[in-house]
């Protein structure tokens, strides 16, 4: 794993009790002025970013393992990027692609057809978070197909809109009392080979969702299939082997569209360019949006030019969607991503990470469950010789690590999983002591009574 030089020292160091008195102080203008439904992980309060390190405004270093939830893996600063994005600012910032279009947009949107899965003609639009992707992949499936049902699955998450919320699955924080939720969604079980029956193939699970689409949906009725690869927010679930792909293979035969829900794990972050690679599968639409753009805002849609040139013009657009300079920077964090093998660097971070999660979970009781692919890596905790669920441990264990200066994330429907998602630009021995600090937070908190 090549450690490539970095503008800021990739170090944890922490100089003041956190939060320090200048996060302190934000905090309390945040509280004067942030609305309260935002909430934030951390503590502190950011100053700085760099490789695999946040600097906050105390001074402290800390090592990130979470990337902005998946979406710095080319660092948060990078020079490649930073200059693009300078440049592009310093012509235009903004035109409307739909007023006065520009090539920034266009080449992306070559990039992504010739980077994404299946070697058919493609067509792309350009958005501006997740959840808008989301939302214009079924869109545009809907209209291709004529059809409006749409499956979606257990522990989903596909955003923050009416539409994405309904095809989110867990409640709380995103659904509580925001509804009503946008109507002909349907929910299938997911294959979660943790929880289960034992020996569950990925081809009998997807027949459990598949006989439940046919029975209580439809399949003249469905519009489409939408899935994570590996679900993010939800768990960092990886279905069983086949589950996937006898999904894609039952829609291709009865003309539904098969949406793959890339925004987590797209852009090198599991060890593929996509996801969807892994398990051999070829999705009409993909969403994508976090690593794409070096962390400035930028989404989109990319799928099979038949069903992306069914709509109409003017049916899909917005005002900032493609924006010049996330465009720019896009081009530039591709083109890094290219040229440093990150897909080959998140494999190497996979061999580094797992093997010591999983030797760690034969000696530590409250490990249910390590599993993940490339650099998107879980611990699931739960209650000794149980499945039971253990958020208040894995909260535990994120504020633990947090306090020796390690910046982890948690997820799950049941709230009980940590997260790895470091950049993928982070150096071996930064990710090594990083991984270290969350062992030890792991035994610790695994001790407590
Ligand atoms: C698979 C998948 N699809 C869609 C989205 C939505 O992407 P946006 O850019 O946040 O809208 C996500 C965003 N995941 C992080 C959400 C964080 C939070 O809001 O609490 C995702 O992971």
């Amino acid at each position: 794993m090549h450690d490539a030089t970095h503008r800021l020292p990739q170090r944890r160091a922490l100089v003041t009790p956190l939060p320090g008195p200048r996060s302190a102080a934000l905090a309390a203008r945040r509280d004067a002025a942030v609305a309260a439904g935002v909430g934030s992980t951390a503590p502190v309060y950011a100053a700085d970013a760099d490789g695999g390190v946040l600097v906050d405004v105390d001074g402290n270093s800390f090592i990130d393992l979470g990337s902005g939830i998946a979406v710095t893996s080319v660092g948060a600063s990078h020079p490649r990027v930073a200059a693009a994005v300078a440049e592009q600012a310093a012509r235009f910032t903004h035109t409307c692609f739909m007023v006065t279009p520009y090539e920034g947009y266009v080449r992306v949107a070559e990039q992504l057809a010739e980077r994404t899965p299946g070697a058919h003609d493609k067509r792309s639009v350009l958005f501006n978070s997740g959840a808008e992707a989301v939302e214009n992949a079924v869109k545009v499936a809907r209209l291709a197909t004529g059809r409006t049902a749409v499956v979606a699955f257990d522990h989903a998450y596909h955003g923050r809109t009416n539409l994405t919320m309904a095809l989110t699955a867990k409640n709380m924080p995103y659904k509580a009392r925001f509804g009503p939720f946008a109507p002909e969604i349907y929910r299938m079980p997911m294959s979660y080979p943790f929880r289960d029956e034992p020996g569950l193939t990925g081809a009998q699970a997807a027949r459990r969702a598949i006989s439940r689409i046919e029975a209580q949906i439809g399949v003249d009725s469905l519009a489409a299939i939408v899935i994570e690869p590996i679900q993010g927010e939800g768990g960092f679930i990886v279905p069983a082997p086949g589950f996937l792909a006898a999904l894609a293979d039952w829609a291709r035969a009865h003309g539904v569209v098969f949406i793959a829900d890339e925004v987590q794990t797209g852009f090198a972050r599991t060890g593929a360019w996509f996801a969807c690679e892994h398990e051999g599968v070829v999705p009409d639409l993909i969403a994508l949006a976090k690593g794409i753009a070096g962390g400035m805002p930028l989404a989109a849609v990319t799928g099979r030019a038949d069903l992306m040139d069914a709509v109409h013009p003017g049916g899909l657009g917005g005002t900032y969607g493609g924006n010049p300079v996330a465009c720019a920077a896009a081009s530039a964090t591709i083109a890094v991503m290219r040229e440093l093998d990150l897909p080959a660097r998140a494999r190497e971070i996979e061999v580094a990470v797992l093997p010591r999660l999983r030797e760690l979970a034969t000696e530590t009781p409250v490990i249910g469950d390590v599993r993940g692919r490339g650099a998107m890596l879980a611990v699931e905790l739960v209650r000794p010789g149980s499945t039971d669920p253990a958020p208040e441990l894995a909260k535990a264990v994120a504020a633990e690590a947090l306090s020796q200066g390690v910046l982890t994330l948690t997820c799950g429907t049941y709230g009980n999983v940590i997260r790895l998602l470091p950049p993928l630009v982070i150096g071996a021995d930064l990710l090594a002591d990083g991984v270290g600090v969350l062992a030890e937070a792991l035994r610790g908190c695994a001790r407590r009574p």
